[in-house]
C-alpha cells in the first residue's frame, strides 16, 4: 500500500473518547486526536504463574554485607532504549500509546492484594476498564543484541511512528537504570527530530510481534502543562524524556 501524508495526517481527525486514569483530560493535551486502532479489542485475559520466559529471569541472590547474611529476589530483564521524538515541522513531540497488561493488572488491583494465582483467575477482567493498562511512552523498544543501541532505536521510531530517522540524528543523552529494587536493567535514553518529509509509513508497531501501538503528538505548552500533573498513565521515561526536553531544547527550537 502506497501511503500518502494525507492519509497519515488525515487518520487523526477522529476524536479521542477515551480518558486515561490519572492524566487530567488528556484531550487537552495532544494536538492531533487519537485515531480509531484496535487497541481496545482486548479479550479474555487469564493469570498463570512464569514457567519460563525470554523476556524475565526471577533469581535469589544471596549474600553477607558487613558480617549480615542478606538476600534479594532480583528480576533480570532486557536493557532497553528510547527517545524523545521531535517533529521540527509539526512542533510536537511524538508519542506512542499503547495497551500495557502490566499496567493494567497492577491499576487494577493493589499490590498488597492477594496475589495468587486463583484469587487473579476469580477477578472479571473485562469489568476493569481497559484505560487502566493504557500508557502514554516516548517510543522504544528492548534492545536487540545484533544492533548497537542507536540502530535499533532507529529501527523502534520506524516502526512504531513511521518516521525514517537517519541514524546519525540520534543524540544519547543518557543511560540510567529502570529500577532499582528488583530489576536493575539499564535504559538509554536518545534525542532525535524529525520532519514531516521521514513520514515512509503509519508506524503502529509490529502486528506480527502482537505489538499495536498508537501514535500521538503533543504540542510544547502541552508538554509542560502534562509534566506538572500529580499523576500520569506513564513511565518514567516519559517524564524523564520530556523534562530534559524542556530544560535543555524547548528555548531553543
Ligand atoms: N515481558 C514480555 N512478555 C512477553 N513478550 C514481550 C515482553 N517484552 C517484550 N515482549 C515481546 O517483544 C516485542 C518487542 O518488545 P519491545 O521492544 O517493544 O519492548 P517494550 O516496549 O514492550 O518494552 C521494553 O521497552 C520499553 C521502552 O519502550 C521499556 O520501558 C521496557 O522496560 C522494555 O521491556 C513485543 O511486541 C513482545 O512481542
Amino acid at each position: 500500500m502506497e501511503y500518502t501524508r494525507t492519509r497519515f495526517w488525515s487518520r487523526t481527525l477522529t476524536h479521542w473518547k477515551h480518558q486515561i486514569p490519572g492524566q487530567l483530560q488528556p484531550s487537552r493535551y495532544f494536538s492531533t486526536k487519537r485515531p480509531k486502532t484496535v487497541l481496545e479489542d482486548i479479550k479474555g485475559m487469564t493469570v498463570e504463574p512464569i514457567r519460563e520466559s525470554d523476556y524475565l529471569k526471577t533469581l535469589k541472590l544471596q549474600f553477607t554485607q558487613n558480617g549480615r547474611k542478606r538476600y534479594r529476589d532480583v528480576a533480570r530483564v532486557h536493557a532497553s532504549i528510547m527517545v524523545v521524538l521531535y517533529n521540527r515541522t509539526r512542533k510536537v513531540i511524538v508519542l506512542v500509546r499503547q495497551f500495557r497488561p502490566a499496567v493494567f493488572v497492577c491499576g487494577a488491583i493493589p499490590s498488597t492484594a492477594d496475589n495468587s494465582i486463583e484469587s487473579l483467575n476469580s477477578i472479571d477482567w473485562s469489568k476493569v476498564p481497559l484505560e487502566t493498562g493504557i500508557t502514554l511512552e516516548i517510543p522504544g523498544g528492548i534492545i536487540d543484541e545484533n544492533m548497537t543501541a542507536a540502530e535499533a532505536i532507529k529501527q523502534e521510531v520506524l516502526e512504531e511512528c513511521g518516521y525514517d530517522v537517519p541514524l546519525s540524528s540520534f543524540e544519547n543523552i543518557g543511560e540510567f537504570r529502570t529500577s532499582t529494587g528488583v530489576s536493575g536493567d539499564a535504559q538509554t535514553m536518545f534525542y532525535a527530530e524529525c520532519t514531516d518529509d521521514m513520514k515512509v509509513s503509519e508506524g503502529g508497531g509490529k502486528p506480527t510481534n502482537g505489538e499495536f501501538v498508537e501514535v500521538v503528538e503533543m504540542s510544547v505548552p502541552d508538554v509542560r502543562k502534562f509534566i506538572n500533573q500529580k499523576v500520569v498513565n506513564a513511565n518514567c521515561a516519559l517524564l524523564i524524556g520530556m523534562q530534559w526536553f524542556m530544560y535543555f531544547k524547548a528555548g531553543k527550537i
